[in-house]
């Protein structure tokens, strides 16, 4: 985990030839939707245990069949809520599951408008009650021009205050990180790694593409009726 020089709280592992071997793979054009999907729920996982390296923990005295020792209850680890941004953070909510497995899980949808606007549209919006204990973790792959995320934060802040207020991506473009610390700077950031820049569109550079469709296929426009 590597803490980034331009701002407070923003971590990348491009430190983890392991986790750097799993994005080579999404950014390939060449990858196909079902190992996409299974890169996505890989880096959950593993980023998802990095992550309870920066968590508390308590110490306990317990009895093994032989004599007592010490042991440790991962305290933060049980409060956990992970707030799931449709589409493409469903595959990346599977993975953290998996180590934070008493989550309670809040579902958002959230679609950007094309540029230079980049207006968010949030219709979908279910998120459990945050408690003082909690440590939040807003899962979303793609951090670009952040619009998305500052929406998202916004909305999960009427929930409560948690502990901690993580956001977990997988790519993000230095724009969007300036964008959320600017506004909200108790916010922390987990990235696999932060690129270089945006196009003109709003994507991420070199990036992987739109995740969602990467992920999911492109969806088509029907008639209105
Ligand atoms: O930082 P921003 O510029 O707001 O862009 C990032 C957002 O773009 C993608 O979602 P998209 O709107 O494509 O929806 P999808 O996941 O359904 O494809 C991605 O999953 C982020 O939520
Ligand atoms: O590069 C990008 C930017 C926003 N959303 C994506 O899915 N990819
Ligand atoms: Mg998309």
């Amino acid at each position: 985990m590597i803490a980034d020089k331009r701002w407070k709280g923003v971590y990348s592992f491009e430190d983890s030839p392991f986790l750097m071997e799993i994005l080579t793979e999404l950014r390939n054009k060449h990858t196909g939707a079902i190992e996409f999907r299974k890169g996505l729920v890989k880096l959950g996982r593993y980023m998802g245990y990095e992550l309870t390296k920066t968590m508390d923990f308590e110490k306990v005295e317990i009895e093994t069949p032989l004599e007592k020792t010490e042991g440790i209850i991962a305290k933060d680890r049980k409060n956990v809520v992970i707030v799931t941004v449709l589409r493409a953070a469903i595959p990346l909510m599977e993975g953290l599951i998996k180590v934070f497995e008493h989550a309670r899980v809040g579902i958002v949808s959230a679609s950007r408008g094309k540029a230079p606007k980049f207006e968010i549209e949030m219709n979908y919006i279910k998120i459990p009650e945050i408690k003082p204990e909690d440590t939040v973790i807003i899962a979303d792959p793609m951090i670009a021009t952040g619009s998305t995320l500052l929406k998202v934060i916004e909305e999960v802040k009427k929930y409560g205050t948690p502990k901690r207020l993580i956001v977990l991506g997988v790519l993000a473009a230095p724009e969007g990180i300036s964008r959320i610390k600017g506004a909200y700077p108790e916010v922390e950031v987990f990235v696999t790694k932060i690129d270089r820049e945006l196009n003109d569109h709003g994507y991420i550079l070199p990036g992987l593409g739109d995740a969602g469709d990467r992920a999911f296929g492109a969806p088509i426009k029907t008639a209105k009726k």
